[in-house]
């Protein structure tokens, strides 16, 4: 199992680490790349589809601007695509947003929040967890922790409030 990670630019790879974060996290392998639909078109198709050959889960791809490259990722595989928008210009993320969500009938990317990457990684633990029985029971005790930390974090305002 493994998951592909592509950002059009160096210049979006902060936010991008936050992906590859939760997938070390998770212990699913990934290769994570710079690789652009506009600058670099061959690189894109030599990636994903090398990816899918070597048996990758699902593609991870953020871009900033007019952002194509999830569509194009989209359009040399059959694995889930799950694009994150990224906040690259002035008009901070909309155009990238507006980019990814609309793809044509027929080519779906499913889309993240705009700088959403620890959500996209999260998506791919779930796409794996649906068949993986081991991932499915790090990912429900990833949910409980969570849970967990909401009821703790409440029960120390509640404790503040009563002092
Ligand atoms: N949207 C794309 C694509 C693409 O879609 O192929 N390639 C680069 N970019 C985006 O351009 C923004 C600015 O890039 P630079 O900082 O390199 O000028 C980045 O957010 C990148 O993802």
């Amino acid at each position: 199992m493994k998951v592909g990670i592509i950002m059009g630019s160096k210049s979006d790879l902060d936010t991008m680490k936050k992906a590859s974060a939760i997938l070390d996290e998770f212990n699913i392998p990934y290769e994570m790349v710079i690789a652009s639909a506009h600058r670099t078109p061959e690189a894109v198709k030599e990636f994903v589809t090398r990816l899918e050959d070597e048996g990758a889960i699902a593609f991870i791809a953020g871009a900033g601007a007019a952002a194509h490259l999830p569509g194009v990722v989209a359009s040399f595989t059959t694995l889930p695509v799950i694009g994150i928008p990224l906040n690259a210009t002035a008009l901070k993320g909309i155009d990238s947003l507006l980019a990814i969500v609309q793809m044509p009938s027929g080519m779906p990317v499913a889309t993240m929040a705009v700088d959403g990457a620890k959500n996209a990684a999260l998506f791919a633990v779930q796409i794996g967890a649906a068949f993986n029985k081991e991932l499915k029971e790090q990912y429900v005790q990833y949910r409980k922790d969570m849970a967990e930390k909401v009821l703790a974090d409440n029960a120390e305002l509640q404790g503040a409030i009563k002092i």
